[in-house]
């Protein structure tokens, strides 16, 4: 029970504070702040023990006492809160109690989570047995039971394949789900993936496993794709889509790595770092200064400026460099970075070049023999995006005829599946050995994000995104699928399925789901389309046992089904 001035109002797992505090009862007359303090007191109790009773509103030493306490736990609950955003946004769990999965998921859903780490999550449904307020609140509310991990229907044993050696963070949290995880340091053919792929629900991958339209012909039971990188050119993603299976990367955990990277090779190139440590290996001494020079008061030149570039642009200045940027949209600059009008622009002006774009139609041989000869004499090229960018063999010219002073390679068109002696040669890449004979040119074998800041950031983001697919639907930060989510089923939603529909986008398709859905309470639905492919995600109550197969094979036969999955 709340009392209050207004009389007595009863409060009970499952329902909302806001509710308590609309303006149609006598408690607009308290002032808000206590009157809200008293009541988020009240919910937390019994967050921890049932129904409570509070006599403080109206009583002024206990009401005091109230406020100060519960500023604290508000206090202490946006902390977490904040804290768990600010952990997820970076890639970690947060620590504590707050860093279980639920809490983070209820932090993800703007769930306030509480001191001792349980979450008072925002989105519950009332209990049927109370008739609601007259005026219902539409502002945030605070529903008193904790997400409820949903399970799949008949999906079996979740099976997952990881490859090409994702971090071992990301095996642990998805083990820790129960699932069952395949582990594997190297990249797959398309051969050894068409044959294995169909036992698998979900697959991990980084740059080098190439997903094509085969190979998801063979994935019956793939539900979705995990790319542990930022890239995914390696994923035929509409492939993808069309056959119901979502595609998750890790947009910016890497940025760091592969910024930090770019400045160790500016000034590795500067200083001829990479040929005088290959001499003294030899056994040659050669100090020289002729030709070495500082980065300081140097133009930098970047090729797209997004998470990488502009991460690298203010790096960049903090060593006293200038920098200019060329990108196909018009960005804000960091610092003083000036955005420049053209790429021949760039080319002419700067004295190191660095590529940070994706792999695109747009964006192959970007850098050809013309673009390297309007690059400035004596300056440097640097490619940490994709290997199809540069065209090597124009590079390896303007090497060789001395216009470029030396250049930085860490990406190809084509790399070796595993690392390995001798799998860097001319059979893989016919100029290999050419380029490899250069002078002043640092090759490295794609090592851009390969930190273990990144990995274990990225396993941590990608893990999350694929548990919350799998286990709640939700697919918003998919690249190539609607992003749709809802809000949480709680353990206080008794009977509540969960329908995950991936469907064609044609019209009607909606109106015979609904059909299908109309028997029963749908509490809440939300639909989105991408292209061809649409889904949809709706919550419904009151199903029995024996609804719960009638509904799927109901769903799974209409005309415009992919893939339909239900959560309980
Ligand atoms: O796409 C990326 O994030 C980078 O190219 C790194 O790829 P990798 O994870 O395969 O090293």
């Amino acid at each position: 029970m709340l009392r209050c001035r207004a009389g007595v109002a009863t409060i009970a797992p499952g329902w909302r504070l806001s509710e308590f505090i609309a303006p149609t009862t006598e408690a607009a007359v308290i002032d808000a702040t206590l009157w809200d303090c008293v009541a988020v007191k009240a919910v937390a109790a019994m967050a921890e023990g049932g129904n409570q009773s509070l006599g403080a509103a109206s009583q002024g030493h206990e009401a005091a006492e109230s406020v100060r306490f519960l500023s604290e736990l508000r206090w202490a609950g946006e902390q977490r809160k904040v804290q768990a955003e600010a952990f997820h946004r970076a890639g970690f769990s947060p620590p504590g109690n707050a860093g279980s999965f639920a809490a983070m998921m209820a932090a993800q859903a703007g769930a306030q989570v509480l001191a001792n780490g349980s979450a008072i999550h925002p989105s519950s449904s009332p209990p049927t047995s109370f008739s609601p307020p007259r005026a219902r609140a539409q502002s945030q509310s605070v529903p008193l039971s904790a997400p409820r991990l949903l399970t799949p229907f008949d999906t079996g044993d979740i099976k997952i394949l990881l490859l090409e050696n994702v971090s071992q963070g990301a095996v642990k949290m998805l083990k820790e789900q129960g699932y069952q995880v395949d582990f594997h340091t190297k990249a797959w053919s398309e051969e050894e993936l068409i044959q294995n792929i169909g036992q698998y629900h979900a697959i991990g991958i980084r740059s080098k496993t190439k997903l094509t339209s085969k190979v998801f012909r063979a994935a019956h039971k793939l539900l979705v794709v995990g790319c542990f990188c930022i890239g995914t050119n390696q994923v035929d993603l509409e492939s993808a889509a069309k056959a119901g299976v979502a595609v998750f990367n890790s947009p910016f955990a890497n940025s760091r790595s592969v910024a930090e990277l770019v400045i160790g090779e500016m000034i590795g190139l500067s200083r001829q770092l990479g040929d005088r440590a290959n001499e003294m290996r030899q056994g040659t001494w050669n100090k020289v200064s002729k030709g070495c020079y500082e980065v300081r008061g140097k133009i930098l030149g970047i090729v797209g400026y997004g998470h990488i570039g502009s991460q690298l642009s203010v790096l960049a200045e903090a060593m006293g460099m200038h920098v200019i940027y060329y990108d196909v949209v018009p960005l804000m600059p960091l610092g003083s970075a000036k955005q420049v009008p053209t790429l021949n622009e760039l080319l002419g002006t700067a004295d190191f070049v660095s590529l940070h774009v994706p792999e695109l139609a747009e964006t192959k041989n970007m850098i050809r023999a013309e673009q390297i000869k309007a690059m400035k004499k004596g300056a440097y090229l640097i490619n940490n995006a994709r290997g199809t960018v540069v065209d090597i063999p124009a590079l390896v010219e303007g090497l060789k005829s001395g216009h470029l002073a030396g250049a930085a390679v860490d990406v190809f068109p084509k790399e070796p599946a595993a690392s390995g002696p001798g799998t860097f040669s001319d059979e893989l890449n016919s100029w290999a050995s050419e380029l490899c004979k250069l002078p002043n040119v640092m090759l490295t074998p794609h090592i851009g994000g390969s930190t273990e800041e990144a990995q274990r950031m990225i396993g941590i983001e990608v893990s999350d995104a694929l548990i919350r697919y799998m286990n709640f639907g939700g697919s918003v930060g998919a690249v190539n699928f609607p992003e749709v989510d809802l809000r949480a089923i709680t353990e206080a939603d008794s009977r509540v399925i969960r329908i995950c529909y991936v469907h064609q986008n044609q019209p009607g398709s909606l109106r015979a789901v609904n059909e299908i859905l109309g028997s029963f309470n749908v509490d809440k639905q939300h639909s989105d389309s991408h292209k061809d492919v649409a889904y949809l995600m709706a919550d419904i109550s009151g199903v029995s046992e024996n609804d719960v197969r009638e509904i799927y094979d109901r769903i799974s036969k209409t005309n415009a089904n992919i893939l339909t999955r239900l959560l309980s």
